[in-house]
């Protein structure tokens, strides 16, 4: 795989012109994530125009619910023959394996490849600080990102979403045939916006990423052609 498609970039935007409108700005892009907004409204529809242009796809709705209703909603996002779909670990490990065993069942059904299932360690968005004192969980930030990996890996998952600056450390215990997609990712030159826990594009990758996530440094962009060039020119230097 080359540096390139190695960025899945969000497509968090309002509606269906707007998605075009991004994915015809970038050709370039292999790998595009469909995340709660879009699909809110726009439905699968978005799955179809990206699938059309054989496009890869990353269904990220975060599932996070009891096992009966994750493994009926992953049944059903299975049938899109999307890429990669997200749970949160924090389900549970019954609602993880429940998730697990409908992906197969969906992706039978509509007789299409299963999605590769991952599940958010915890977000990107949430520093050391509002882990202990608004979450009130009772562990180091990195401890709670790894238990949550294991979590994930010990229910039979593909893989996980973690922050950069963590997966080195899962890598390191869950090893190299889990999948680990990071998004917090920023450039040097980009804002941080709400991402609390970053490293840039190179930096990811050297930490042990399979897929960085970069949505706003690029779509937000006042050149987002300029802005994906940097960013694959920074990937390409080794
Ligand atoms: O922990 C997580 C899980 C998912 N995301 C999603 O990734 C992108 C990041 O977009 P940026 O514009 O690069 O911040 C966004 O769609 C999130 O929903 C995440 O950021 N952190």
């Amino acid at each position: 795989m080359n540096a390139d498609e190695r960025i899945i970039v969000p497509l968090d935007v309002p509606d269906l012109e707007s998605a075009i409108a991004l994915v015809d700005k970038l050709p370039q892009v292999t790998f595009w994530k469909v995340g709660l907004e879009l699909f809110t409204s726009t439905g699968p529809t978005i799955l179809e125009i990206l699938k059309s242009r054989q496009k890869r796809i990353f269904l990220d709705l975060k599932f996070h619910d009891i096992p009966n209703t994750v493994a009926g909603a992953c049944r059903a996002a299975a049938g899109y023959g999307v890429d990669l779909l997200t749970v949160h670990a924090t389900n549970g490990k019954d609602a993880l394996k429940a998730a697990m065993e409908a992906v197969q069942v969906g992706a039978e059904k509509a007789g299409t490849q299963p999605p590769k299932l991952i599940a958010i360690t915890l977000l990107t968005s949430i520093s050391a600080r509002q882990l202990a004192f608004d979450l009130k969980i009772p562990l180091e930030l990195p401890e709670f990102a790894l238990q949550m990996a294991l979590l994930a890996q010990e229910s039979g998952l593909d893989g996980v979403v973690c922050s950069p600056q963590e997966v080195t450390q899962l890598r390191e215990t869950c090893g190299n045939d889990f999948l680990f997609v990071c998004p917090g990712v920023r450039p040097s030159w980009a804002d941080q916006g709400d991402q609390k826990r970053s490293l840039t594009p190179s930096q990811a990758i050297k930490a042990g990423a399979d897929y960085l996530v970069i949505g706003r440094p690029i779509t937000a962009a006042s050149d987002p052609e300029l802005a994906w060039q940097k960013i694959s020119e920074e990937l390409s230097k080794k």
